[in-house]
């Protein structure tokens, strides 16, 4: 779908695969076969706050990873309270090169209920690449954009009411505009 939106834009897409790991090896596969000069990372996330609201997509200013550390659930607690650091120097929270104040949370396991999403805290959409596209990018100095449309209210299981096309379509669009910003 994505694809077909913004095919006419020059650039290669490529899939990065579900998840962090799968979308970290995958980054930097892909960033070494192509050298992009940047990297735009378009799909779908949850909602954990008002501001970023079902059915609509944003670019995102922070990227956090959490669900890598020690414990599950209530008991997590991530690297960077741990002090352990992913990479060199590189800790739970990335900033990326944006103007947007948005933060997005980049989870292991998707919440799977409302609880589960609220103890993510001070992020406002949560998604499971994210982080690790961010990292990938940064190791090798190559500037990373995330868009991503809300298809969800993050902890609602109930795929019914996921608005998959609706928060695609709404990503490429925003991404066909950014375009428009950066030419
Ligand atoms: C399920 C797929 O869609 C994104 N995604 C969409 N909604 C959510 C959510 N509530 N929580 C986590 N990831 C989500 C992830 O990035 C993953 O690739």
């Amino acid at each position: 779908m994505i694809s077909g939106a913004i095919s006419n834009s020059s650039g290669i897409i490529e899939l990065c695969g579900f998840g962090l790991v799968a979308a970290a090896a995958r980054s930097a596969q892909l960033i070494a076969q192509h050298a992009p000069a940047r990297v735009y990372l378009i799909g779908i996330a949850g909602s954990l706050s008002a501001s970023c609201r079902i059915g609509s997509a944003y670019e995102f200013g922070q990227v956090r990873c959490d669900g890598i550390g020690v414990g599950v659930g209530q008991n997590h607690r991530p690297a960077s309270e741990l002090g352990w650091k992913h990479f060199g120097d590189i800790d739970d929270s990335l900033a990326l090169e944006s103007t947007s104040s948005l933060r997005l949370v980049s989870v292991c396991a998707a919440s799977a209920a409302f609880a589960d999403a609220h103890r993510r805290g001070n992020a406002d959409a949560e998604d499971m690449e994210g982080y690790a596209v961010a990292l990938a990018c940064k190791l090798v100095h190559t500037p990373v954009v995330i868009l991503r449309g809300i298809s969800n209210q993050a902890g609602d299981r109930d795929h019914s009411r996921w608005q998959i096309e609706h928060s695609l379509r709404a990503a490429a669009e925003l991404f066909l505009q950014t375009q428009r910003v950066s030419e």
